[in-house]
């Protein structure tokens, strides 16, 4: 069986982070594998308190499953801190990890900042460059390329911006864009739109981390970036589609409705 381990944090409503990670995968048909880098008490109208863990036990997470479970793929999302990322590169260089997706996760939807302001830096220096694709938003893009996007035309610009600092892909996410959720794979120089259908739901807590763990469950199998992106885009449509009214606020997506 294939396998991906998930690096991120702990959504205690259960519908993003390590949570939405682990449904995802497992919805995929693979085994999933989690390291938690900070515990949130979280629900759907926000996120009340974060609690990091240590970067020696982060370590201790990692050094576990590599040693004895070697991940297919690695899907990286909220680190909140410049110490647990530093572990996380290190890691990954010792255990020559393969197949690595990082989402740059770094304000909830809800609006709560889950990235330290001193360590996007650090998460640009030492973790970018290791991965295969990046999966960043629009607000995430803006942050990483310092400059506005408001239209197709300028989230190709970013891509190209960004992929002069990462080794990989770039992967523009467009659920934040206020037409269409239309999202844009810059690979190797080559632009390629993966177009979707804006589904009329609000309830979109955990989309981010339910694609980058779709993607990583396509690398996993040893499918193209390309296609792992385009199923994963059918996967996140049709857990939207299918659609959940849990919460008070922005609630989760619908991991059933393949079962
Ligand atoms: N209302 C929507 N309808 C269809 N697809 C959406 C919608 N909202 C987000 N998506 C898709 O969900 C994925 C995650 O995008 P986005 O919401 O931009 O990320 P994040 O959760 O990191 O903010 C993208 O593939 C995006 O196109
Ligand atoms: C633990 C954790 N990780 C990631 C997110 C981002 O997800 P979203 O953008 O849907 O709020 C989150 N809210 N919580």
């Amino acid at each position: 069986m294939k396998t991906v381990l998930t690096i991120a944090g702990s959504d205690s409503s259960g519908g993003a982070g390590i949570q939405a990670d682990i449904k995802t995968i497992t919805a995929h048909g693979l085994y999933a594998m989690s390291a938690i880098t900070a515990l949130t008490a979280q629900n759907t109208t926000g996120v009340y308190g974060i609690m990091e863990v240590t970067p020696e036990f982060l370590a201790n997470q990692l050094d576990c499953i590599f040693k004895d479970i070697y991940p297919d793929a690695v899907k990286i999302g909220m680190v909140s801190s410049a110490a647990l990322i530093e572990v996380i590169a290190d890691k990954l260089k010792e255990y020559k990890a393969a197949h690595i997706v990082v989402d740059p996760v770094m304000v909830s939807t809800s609006g709560s900042r889950l990235l330290a302001e001193d360590a996007s830096k650090t998460l640009i220096k030492t973790l970018i460059p290791l991965a295969q694709v990046i999966t960043p938003n629009i607000p995430e893009t803006e942050v990483l390329c310092k400059m506005d996007i408001k239209n197709a035309g300028d989230m190709e610009q970013a891509a190209v911006k960004i992929a002069e600092f990462t080794k990989g892909a770039v992967l523009v996410k467009g659920g934040h864009d206020l037409n269409d959720a239309n999202d844009l794979l810059y690979e190797a120089g080559t632009f390629e739109w993966i177009n979707g259908e804006r589904i009329e739901n609000p309830n979109t807590h955990g989309t981010g981390c339910t694609l980058s763990s779709a993607i990583a469950c396509g690398l996993a199998k040893g499918d193209t970036l390309s296609d792992s992106v385009k199923a994963a885009k059918e996967y996140i449509s049709g857990a939207l589609r299918a659609g959940l009214n849990l919460g008070h606020g922005s609630g989760p997506l619908n991991h059933m409705f393949r079962i």
